[in-house]
């Protein structure tokens, strides 16, 4: 059984695939955090910008077979679109707790490239095309490969020297967009900056909210 909250197209709008069109597949829950307000503060992730709760969002819901879900995301894809690859990302919540061999080998089937954004908690199983590894706070990394790791920034427990020797062929930082915690600051100019002064960081911006997306 997978849980799904909401599936939809879009663009990427982050990291090193950010502007591709893209089905999303957004699974309910994540070990990091439960979703609810009242225990934001007290969780190892505490920045969230995304409701992850339940299965009633669009296109959202319960699914018993890998077979189920990968027919009704294949469906979001456009039928029009003959020459690019068709792309899914999986992300949540935290996708590793539900995506499974027999979903990535569905999607395989269906023609389609596979993403996945994972908080690194998790090890990853194989098959996966592009990997994005956001690390958080003082939690441990399971997951320490892949194609890019995306940290977030600033964050106290995760200050980005201790990810350098992780093995992955891409580094960004992501301004920690503080809205969702109702505050205010300039985490891009620090951002910005941390890029300037350590080049081997690049900046990734969340693309879609300047595009006004999702
Ligand atoms: C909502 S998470 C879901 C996937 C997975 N649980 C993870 O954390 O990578 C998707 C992406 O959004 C990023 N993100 C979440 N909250 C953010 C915020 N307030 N500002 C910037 N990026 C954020 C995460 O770091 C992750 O790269
Ligand atoms: N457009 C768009 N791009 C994204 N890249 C990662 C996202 C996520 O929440 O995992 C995300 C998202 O929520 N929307
Ligand atoms: S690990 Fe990902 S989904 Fe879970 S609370 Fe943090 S940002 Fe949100
Ligand atoms: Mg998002």
């Amino acid at each position: 059984m997978y849980s799904v909250k909401e599936a939809f197209y879009t663009l990427q709008g982050e990291g090193g695939q950010a502007g591709r069109a893209s089905v999303f597949c957004r699974f309910t829950g994540c070990n990091l955090w439960s979703g609810r307000e009242q225990d934001r503060t007290n969780s190892i992730c505490r920045f969230c910008d995304t409701d992850f709760i339940g299965t009633d969002g669009q296109n959202g819901g319960k699914f018993r077979q890998a077979s189920e879900l990968a027919t009704h995301l294949e469906a979001l894809w456009p039928a029009q679109a003959a020459y690019a690859r068709p792309y899914v990302v999986f992300t949540g919540g935290e996708p590793l707790l539900q995506l499974d061999a027999v979903l990535i080998n569905a999607m395989h089937a269906r023609g389609f490239e596979i993403a996945v954004e994972t908080n690194g908690t998790l090890p990853a199983p194989d098959g996966i095309d592009w990997l994005c590894v956001s690390p958080k706070g003082r939690a441990d990394i399971k997951q320490r490969s892949g194609n890019e790791l995306k940290l977030v920034y600033p964050q106290e427990d995760a200050m980005p020297e201790r990810f350098m020797a992780l093995e992955f062929d891409h580094f960004f930082l992501q301004p920690m967009d503080l809205a969702p915690r109702g505050e205010a600051g300039n985490t891009t100019a620090r951002t910005v900056a941390y890029c300037m002064a350590n080049p081997q960081w690049r900046l990734s911006l969340q693309t879609h909210k300047i595009a006004g997306i999702d």
